[in-house]
């Protein structure tokens, strides 16, 4: 086995920790506007003066993060920022009022939420996703690290016909094999079963097998448009339905499997196998990079086909966003009916956020960006 040093992996998981320069945002920055928002933290679109650049600054709220979770996700995401497929960080961390900020590059197109369309995008589209995807999930695992958070508004977007994706937030980001509890505010169909089954707040082992189940899960709402079950626990009819014919106690296909080839089939089987010690590697998904996924292709993936690419040819950004807003809209209803996966009182983090909004915001534009 080779050691931690000689394959370079040594200061990657050795955080870093800083003095934070105190800075005044509105007095160095324009924001322009809210990007995102997260659980914890605020994504601006600014423009720092002095340079005359754009870039996107995570704000973390200090209340809702502590120093040391700050210093590791700004840690993970700039070393990690080398590889194509990763949101690149620059080396820019400062504190302003009550939130911890560092600064990312700017993903022109938002966040896979964004595109997807009922009925599934189309196959070639979805593949671009799967190797962009595995590339980078190959890299952070080729470093014991795990990202524990893969989903559709953690995938950001650069190219509309989706050739340029990259992965984004490391808050969450853990060694492997170090002990961790369940992360706090995610979308509970993308949780691997042993995740599910975990108890709030008991400590299980961190592996790279859960960022294998969800990478499944997330080529799966990319050629469906929807997620196979709502939680992978055996009281979901759907997930246990699956479990049956992957065990082969049935023949019976699960309906929302049914589009798929048998080599499609072969590759979720193998990534959405139970046990994690028994999952495949996220490698598995090259083996089929070259085979057809989709035993036809229905009108609806036709029509967003078109689509998809139509968004390429136009140069409105406004357009773009008004398309993605609204569909992004529909799909975060239709995962808010499947569950939030979170220990944290939403009532309380929405109240603390708005408070800070206003508190942040002289400009009442870009309170009102907030969704
Ligand atoms: N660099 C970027 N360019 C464009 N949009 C971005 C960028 N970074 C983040 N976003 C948008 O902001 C959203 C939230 O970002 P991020 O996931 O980093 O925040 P978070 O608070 O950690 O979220 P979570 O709820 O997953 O913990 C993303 O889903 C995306 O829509």
């Amino acid at each position: 086995m080779r050691s931690e040093k000689s394959n370079g992996s040594s200061i990657i998981h050795r955080v870093q920790e800083m003095e934070l320069d105190e800075v005044e945002l509105e007095s160095e920055y324009d924001i322009e506007k809210t990007l995102g928002e997260g659980c914890f933290a605020k994504v601006l679109l600014a423009v720092h003066r002095k340079c005359n650049t754009k870039v996107v600054l995570k704000a973390v709220h200090s209340e809702m993060t502590s120093l040391k979770a700050f210093f590791r996700e700004f840690h993970y995401s700039y070393h990690l920022s080398p590889h194509p497929n990763i949101l690149s960080s620059y080396p820019v961390a400062f504190k302003a009022d009550d939130c911890y900020v560092f600064a990312q590059e700017h993903a022109p197109y938002g966040d896979l939420a964004a595109v997807i369309r009922e009925g599934g995008l189309p196959e070639d589209a979805c593949k671009r996703v799967a190797q962009q995807l595995t590339s980078a999930l190959e890299f952070l695992h080729s470093k014991q690290l795990v990202h524990r958070d893969i989903k559709l508004e953690n995938v950001l977007v650069f190219a509309p016909d989706l050739s340029k994706i990259k992965l984004c937030d490391f808050g969450e980001t853990r060694r492997e094999g170090c002990l961790v509890s369940k992360v706090k505010c995610t979308w509970h169909p993308f949780l691997p079963p042993e995740v599910c089954e975990a108890v709030s707040k008991e400590k299980f082992i961190c592996r790279t097998a859960a960022d294998c189940w969800q990478v499944a899960i997330v080529l799966f709402v990319c050629l469906t448009g929807s997620p196979p079950w709502k939680s992978a626990d055996l009281a979901d009819t759907d997930f246990s339905n699956f479990l049956k014919w992957q065990k082969r106690r049935t023949t019976k296909l699960p309906h929302n499997f049914r589009k798929f080839t048998p080599r499609t089939l072969r590759m979720f089987r193998r990534l959405l196998e139970q046990k994690p010690e028994k999952r495949a590697p996220v490698t598995e998904v090259n083996k089929y990079l070259k085979d057809a996924w989709l035993t036809d292709t229905s009108p609806l993936q036709r029509k967003n086909s078109d689509n998809l690419y139509l968004n390429c040819k136009d140069d409105d950004d406004d357009d773009i966003k008004h398309v993605s807003d609204v569909s992004k809209t529909r799909l975060r209803k239709f995962l808010n009916s499947y569950g939030l996966e979170t220990t944290v009182d939403q009532k309380a983090v929405a109240k603390r956020v708005w408070e800070w909004v206003l508190s942040c915001d002289n400009n009442a534009d870009s309170a009102l960006d907030v969704t």
